[in-house]
């Protein structure tokens, strides 16, 4: 036994990660930061799912279909040709670089912590074994184990699946051949975002075919109603309410055919599924730790596991936010909250609670026209009790919108808290919206009040502008 009372054949550390996805490395960076040691175990890429398979790959495919539907907007300027797709595709390459995650193994080691490769397991309490290439290793952590797995597409049980060979977001982004006859079978952002994307570099035949009777079901109606005229003008078939019930690829090089349930068939060169994801909790021993075994970890506002005070869960295996900021966000939650139970400083500092995530997750889907909202929904607002009051304004009435593009498009809400006269939810459309998000962030998480914010003056003539014209629609 050593010192600590472990095992010879014990690796020991303060903490132990298990994923190195972007929410995982952040725990890892907050815990050396705070002065402890730290285990990062990882099965494939350093970086995770969001920089070789999803964030990353699909804006750099979305990036030129932007810039080329900005031209277009524009009179006096004309592009040359369609998208060059192979020189896209090149560049995409380089922004994941090329699949290699020697860079972000290296920023790992470097700060410092140790970099484990291989498939992580719990093992009981503040244990973990790895299988990794030369064998099995125990690790041992004496304050934590994280767990940040991520998450995995979710595959709906369609009968023909899995000889179809559907696409899932990682052969969507690491496409190399774009397919001409494509079909997408979801309506949420990974369907849009790369129905757009695919189409706009040679998928001509794009087919969406969504469930429900709405694109973006979690924002506000009208963003999602903006985005599928657009799709549609586009050249993009999107079909609603319309629910899959068979695909079948006969001949494996050949097409594949999905029967929807209004007896419809579209023929495709691929199909890709976009329905989702499920936690990565399968085969990681989550009943050695007492905890269910499938489904989200449920975690506390400290991202602590509910029946396991020494386990954490952060990012999309815990099912709050699944998206790449909000996860790194629990990620200093939750490092820094490791480190003051390690050193039994004060665990109760208003950083070391989650409080962003149950009051809606910022988020911008980068497709033409952005769309980015945070806080709630009206619906949502009038659910949760609030007095609500909403304002609208028509974004292309703005000078800024108008000098921008021409017959700019674009929609904003505000959804108010009449009693306290603070922002509950903001909501852009249109082009080019996105880095009007985040004042809207800093009014919601601040809950500035109406009256100073009519003091935040924006510049003429841009596009923020809005911010005056829905104050004044409110009556300021
Ligand atoms: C197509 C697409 C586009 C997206 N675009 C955006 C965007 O623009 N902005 C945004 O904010 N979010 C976006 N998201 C969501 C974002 O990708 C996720 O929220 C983010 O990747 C979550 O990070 P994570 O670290 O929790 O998980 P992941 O990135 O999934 O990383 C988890 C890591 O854990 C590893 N792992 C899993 N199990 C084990 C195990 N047992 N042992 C060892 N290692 C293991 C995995 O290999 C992986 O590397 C997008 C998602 C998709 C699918
Ligand atoms: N720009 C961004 O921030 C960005 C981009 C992509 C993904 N993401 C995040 O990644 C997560 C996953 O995105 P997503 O679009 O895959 O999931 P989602 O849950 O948002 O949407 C899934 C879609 O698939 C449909 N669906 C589910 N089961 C189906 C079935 N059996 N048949 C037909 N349709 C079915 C749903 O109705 C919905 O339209 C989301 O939480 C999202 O926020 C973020």
């Amino acid at each position: 036994m050593t010192p600590g009372g472990a095992m010879a054949d014990e690796d020991v550390f303060d903490v132990v990660v298990v994923g190195a996805g972007p929410v995982g490395e952040n725990v890892a960076g907050r815990v050396v930061r705070g002065g402890l040691t730290v285990a990062v175990v990882e099965e494939r890429l350093a970086g995770g799912e969001c920089a070789y398979y999803a964030c990353v790959p699909s804006k750099a495919l979305l990036r030129p279909m932007e810039l080329a539907a900005e031209v277009n907007r524009m009179p006096g300027l004309e592009l040359r040709g369609p998208i060059d797709a192979p020189a896209v595709l090149a560049r995409r390459d380089q922004t994941v670089s090329h699949l290699d995650d020697r860079g972000q193994v290296s920023w790992i080691e470097d700060l410092p912590a140790t970099f484990v490769r291989g498939r992580g397991r719990l093992a009981g309490p503040l244990r973990v074994e790895v299988a990794g290439p030369d064998g099995t290793r125990s690790l041992r952590a004496r304050h934590a184990v994280v767990i940040a797995t991520g998450s995995d597409p979710l595959i709906p049980d369609v009968p023909g699946l899995p000889e179809a060979r559907p696409w899932t977001n990682r052969e969507a982004t690491s496409v190399q051949q774009v397919p001409k006859r494509l079909v997408v079978i979801g309506g949420g952002p990974v369907a849009c975002e790369m129905a757009q994307a695919l189409h706009s570099l040679g998928a001509h035949e794009t087919t969406m075919l969504v469930r429900g009777d709405r694109l973006l079901t979690r924002v506000e109606p009208f963003a999602g109603e903006l985005l599928a005229a657009s799709l549609r003008e586009s050249g993009i078939d999107v079909r609603f309410g319309r629910s899959v019930t068979e695909i079948r690829r006969p001949a494996p090089d050949g097409p594949v055919t999905v029967h929807t349930d209004d007896g419809a068939s579209v023929e495709a060169d691929e199909v890709l599924l976009a329905t989702g994801r499920r936690p990565a909790v399968r085969g990681i021993g989550l009943d050695t730790a007492g905890l269910a075994a499938d489904g989200p970890i449920e975690v506390d506002a400290s991202m602590r596991a509910t029946g396991a005070p020494w386990l954490y869960a952060v990012g999309d295996v815990n099912g709050r936010s699944l998206l790449t900021h909000m996860g790194k966000y629990q990620a200093r939650v939750c490092g820094d909250v490791i480190v003051a139970r390690a050193f039994g400083a004060p665990d109760d500092r208003p950083d070391l609670r989650d409080t962003a995530d149950d009051r809606g997750a910022p988020q911008v889907i980068f497709t033409d026209p952005q769309i980015c909202a945070v806080g709630r929904t009206e619906s949502q607002a009038r659910a949760d009790g609030f007095t609500v009051r909403a304002v609208e304004y028509d974004m292309g009435a703005v000078e800024g919108a108008y000098l921008r593009a021409e017959n700019y498009t674009g929609r904003a809400k505000m959804v108010l808290d009449e009693d306290r006269r603070v922002l509950l939810g903001v909501t852009f459309a249109g082009p080019g919206v996105a880095d009007l998000l985040h004042g809207a962030t800093i009014a919601v998480a601040g809950e500035v009040p109406l009256d100073r914010l009519w003091h935040a003056v924006p510049a003429f003539p841009t596009v923020s502008e809005i911010w005056l014209r829905l104050l004044e629609e409110y009556g300021l």
